[in-house]
């Protein structure tokens, strides 16, 4: 079968202790040994990446990110975007809570993912890099500077980029343009 160059991956989070507490129940279940999940009693959907409620922060990096980044690194173009309803377990799975004192195994795609650019742009003596970053919410139709909050929303602007073929994000219309990477990783690798 053919590669296809976007895979989506769903993961189900465990019930917070609010949810049990008002008696709450697991509506999604993994059929072992597939890609397949049931919602309900009989609605299957089929995805490339399954990871249930016990997964852990490690596994959903090592088999969804970890080979982008080695294709960042190559020169490509990747982008990782995170998407679900309110509370369903975006921001634990990208970042993995807040502040320097998480524990490791907590840590998310974004701290593992910046760790092992930086690791590997160590370790190679041959080419330099130039990374940069940007960290843009988009809320609605507002965009955010999350990097210089003092920015308006209105001195920002989503452009196309017709060479790549995606959104990029502008700002005060003087500086150059970032690709926009949807938080996750630095937005452009240059090699020189
Ligand atoms: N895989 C998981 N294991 C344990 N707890 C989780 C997991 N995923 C999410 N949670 C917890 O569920 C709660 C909601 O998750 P999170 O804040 O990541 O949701 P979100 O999708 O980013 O929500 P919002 O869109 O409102 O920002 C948090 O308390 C988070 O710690």
């Amino acid at each position: 079968m053919e590669e296809t160059p976007v895979k989506v991956a769903v993961r189900i989070r465990p019930l917070l202790p609010k949810e049990i507490l008002h008696n709450q129940h697991v509506c999604v279940r993994v059929i072992p040994n597939t890609q397949q999940i049931i919602i309900g009693k009989d609605r299957p959907f089929t995805f490339d990446f399954v990871f249930g409620q016990n997964s852990v922060q490690d596994e959903v990096y090592i088999t969804c990110i970890k080979p982008l980044v080695s294709s960042l690194i190559e020169g490509y173009n990747v982008t990782v975007f995170a998407y679900g309803q309110t509370g369903s377990g975006k921001t634990y799975t990208l970042g993995g809570g807040h502040g320097v004192s998480m524990a490791a195994k907590e840590k998310g795609i974004i701290p593992r993912a910046i760790q092992e650019i930086f690791q590997r742009i160590t370790e190679n003596h041959i080419t330099d890099y130039t990374v940069k970053v940007s960290y843009i919410e988009v809320y609605k139709e507002e965009l955010r500077d999350l990097l210089d909050l003092e920015t308006s929303s209105k001195d920002m602007h989503i452009r196309e980029d017709e060479k790549r073929n995606t959104g990029t994000v502008t700002k005060n219309c003087c500086l150059p343009s970032v690709s926009m990477f949807w938080g996750v990783l630095p937005s452009v690798l240059h090699f020189a």
